[in-house]
């Protein structure tokens, strides 16, 4: 089974469920963990997913001014993880001292430079709410747009952007800048609080580097046979 495409997220709260999960999945190599297992329980997981060789998603989605998410990317770079998120909308200021940080505290820790993606616009949001309750005056697809070119403009591996913008944004950032797919659901399974989903096929064919799928595997009654959907479903 080929899941090379598939990170998917250990949502939940202790080290103990975590790791039941990478062990029933031994077929995924990569993970992602976020704010509720990393603010739970600390970074003894990451040491626990490279012990197993898996490649790394640390989502802690980093916002705050220049300086502070220059000392998170710099404490961040020591655990050799492959992946980093910062939200676009620090601006670009913090974008390029969060992405030096990185690089410079790679380079004191001897690990390679983990890749920095921007969240362009959560994939939880309609473009309602970007209207009415963010006051973006923009459309959500040109917002999208907008943020992930602040992102490679500020030097950034690549961004964070949900299926139905990932064509556009293939289109105009090229294809070295990294697009991370979030907000995956194939029809079977329920959309839960995500907004603007496509197919796990739909984005792969609309040129997303990496798909991010949990609930549709991790809530599954039966995981493994989720996977295995999904895989020959994008394969
Ligand atoms: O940065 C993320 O990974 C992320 C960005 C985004 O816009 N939307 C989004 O859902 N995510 C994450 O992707 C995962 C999606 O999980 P499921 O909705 O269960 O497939 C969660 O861990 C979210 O934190």
């Amino acid at each position: 089974m080929n899941t090379e495409k598939i990170i998917v997220p250990l949502d939940v709260s202790t080290i103990t469920e975590a790791l039941a999960l990478v062990d029933q999945l031994p077929q995924v190599s990569f993970w992602k963990v976020g704010l509720e297992l990393f603010i739970s329980s600390g970074p003894e997981i990451l040491t626990q997913l490279k012990q197993r060789q898996k490649r790394i998603f640390l989502d802690l989605k980093f916002h705050d001014i220049p300086n502070t998410v220059a000392g998170a990317c710099r404490a961040a770079s020591q655990y050799g993880v492959d992946l980093i998120t910062i939200h676009a909308t620090a601006g670009k200021v913090a974008l390029k001292a969060a992405q030096n940080a990185l690089e410079e505290g790679a380079k004191a820790a001897d690990k390679p430079v983990p890749n920095l993606i921007a969240i362009t616009l959560l994939t939880s949001l309609n473009s309602r709410e970007l209207a009415f309750d963010l006051k973006i005056p923009l459309e959500l697809p040109e917002y999208a747009l907008q943020m992930a070119l602040l992102a490679q403009e500020s030097g950034l591996a690549g961004a964070v952007c949900s299926p139905q913008e990932v064509e556009q944004l293939r289109r105009t950032c090229g294809h070295d800048f990294l697009l991370v797919c979030p907000g995956v659901r194939p029809t079977w399974a329920e959309k839960g609080d995500q907004q603007r989903s496509f197919t796990p096929s739909q984005a792969m064919k609309a040129g997303a580097d990496y798909l991010v799928i949990g609930r549709p595997i991790t809530a599954s009654e039966d995981p493994i046979a989720a996977l295995q959907r999904i895989v020959e479903e994008i394969s």
